[in-house]
């Protein structure tokens, strides 16, 4: 039996970093939400119980380094089941971006073994399996947009921004989240105002949105990372109606309004910048998907 699902990228619209904790982790507050830019897992039942994987983009790991592997490692020791599975993930999300590929393809995988293994777990079940995996797994099992505190696992849904195309450009450097995390100088950072985006965001109001999208993170990677600032500039000069960096980075994502604007936006990046995607936002309802409504292909 085989089964194959998508698993999105996200974007941070909002993302404050609070206070350092003493596990090593940072409290933070953040709002993300998804965009239809997208791995393919493809899952298929083998007998012999082993987990293997194989990736499209030979540079990903295809071991258990892989955040796939080890979700299918926890929900096989967890439940105790006896069958192995082989993981194919054809990549599409830039990897080390700011777009939580490799927790996504963790997320997806978690939700594709519950229908293959038939195991029946909720998706706070499986969110909560995910945050073993990486801070970012739990938000992807849900989806959608969602306020996440804690270290990032503490997930509640709200409500989707309005439909606005994003234009997303990753400069040819990968970033260390733990080297960003690790720069923060909390004294003199710059914090977000959450409350202010979740108002906009109840409020359906686009421009409210553009004036409080803002990333904690943003000026740690611009300063070890000029070419971030450069992009961030070029994106806005061609037209985008905001433009933020993604999480960690180096991802930036412009948003705009009208279509019109988006080849132009699209065509003058790719100029000078490789990886350029113009995709949409994911809008859902707000409430949680139920397990059997997730993006199983
Ligand atoms: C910055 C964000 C924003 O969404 O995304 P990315 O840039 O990775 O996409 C996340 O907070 C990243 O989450 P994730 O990529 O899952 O990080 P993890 O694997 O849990 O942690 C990697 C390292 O980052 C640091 N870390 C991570 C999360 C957090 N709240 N505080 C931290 O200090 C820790 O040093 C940790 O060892
Ligand atoms: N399925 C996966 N896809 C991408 N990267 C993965 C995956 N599994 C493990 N990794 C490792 O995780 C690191 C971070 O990748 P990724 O999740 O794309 O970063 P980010 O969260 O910054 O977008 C990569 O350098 C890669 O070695």
């Amino acid at each position: 039996m085989k089964v194959s699902i998508k698993a999105p990228a996200k974007i941070n619209l909002s993302l404050d970093v609070l206070r350092k904790r003493n596990d090593g982790y940072h409290e933070v507050k953040m709002i993300m939400t998804m965009v239809d830019l997208a791995d393919r897992i493809d899952l298929t039942n083998c007998d012999s119980g082993k987990i293997t994987v194989d990736v499209s983009e030979g540079f990903v790991p295809n071991d258990e380094r892989n955040f796939a592997y080890q979700a299918a490692a926890l929900l096989k020791k967890k439940y105790k089941v006896s069958a192995g599975v082989h993981i194919y993930i054809t990549k599409r999300i830039p990897v080390a971006a700011g777009l939580a590929g490799g927790s996504s393809d963790a997320a997806a995988t978690l939700k594709g073994l519950n229908q293959l293994w038939e195991l029946g777990l909720t998706l706070d079940q499986l969110a909560e399996l995910g945050a073993e995996i990486g801070s970012d797994v739990s938000f992807c099992v849900y989806g959608g947009t969602a306020l996440a505190t804690g270290r990032g696992e503490i997930i509640e849904s709200i409500p989707s921004p309005p439909p606005l195309w994003v234009i997303l450009a990753k400069p040819p450097i990968g970033v260390s989240t733990k080297e960003i995390y690790g720069n923060v100088k909390l004294h003199r950072a710059k914090h977000a105002d959450t409350d202010a985006m979740l108002t906009a965001l109840e409020n359906q109001d686009t421009d409210g949105i553009f004036a409080h999208l803002h990333n904690t993170l943003e000026d740690v990677t611009l300063e070890l990372y000029p070419e971030v600032k450069h992009l961030k500039d070029q994106m806005k000069r061609f037209g985008a109606d905001a433009v933020l960096m993604s999480g960690s980075g180096p991802t930036v994502f412009g948003l705009v309004k009208t279509e019109s604007r988006v080849n132009r936006i699209y065509n003058g990046l790719r100029g000078f910048c490789e990886e350029v995607h113009a995709v949409r936002l994911i809008r859902t309802s707000n409430t949680c998907p139920k397990p059997d409504e997730s993006d199983i292909l």
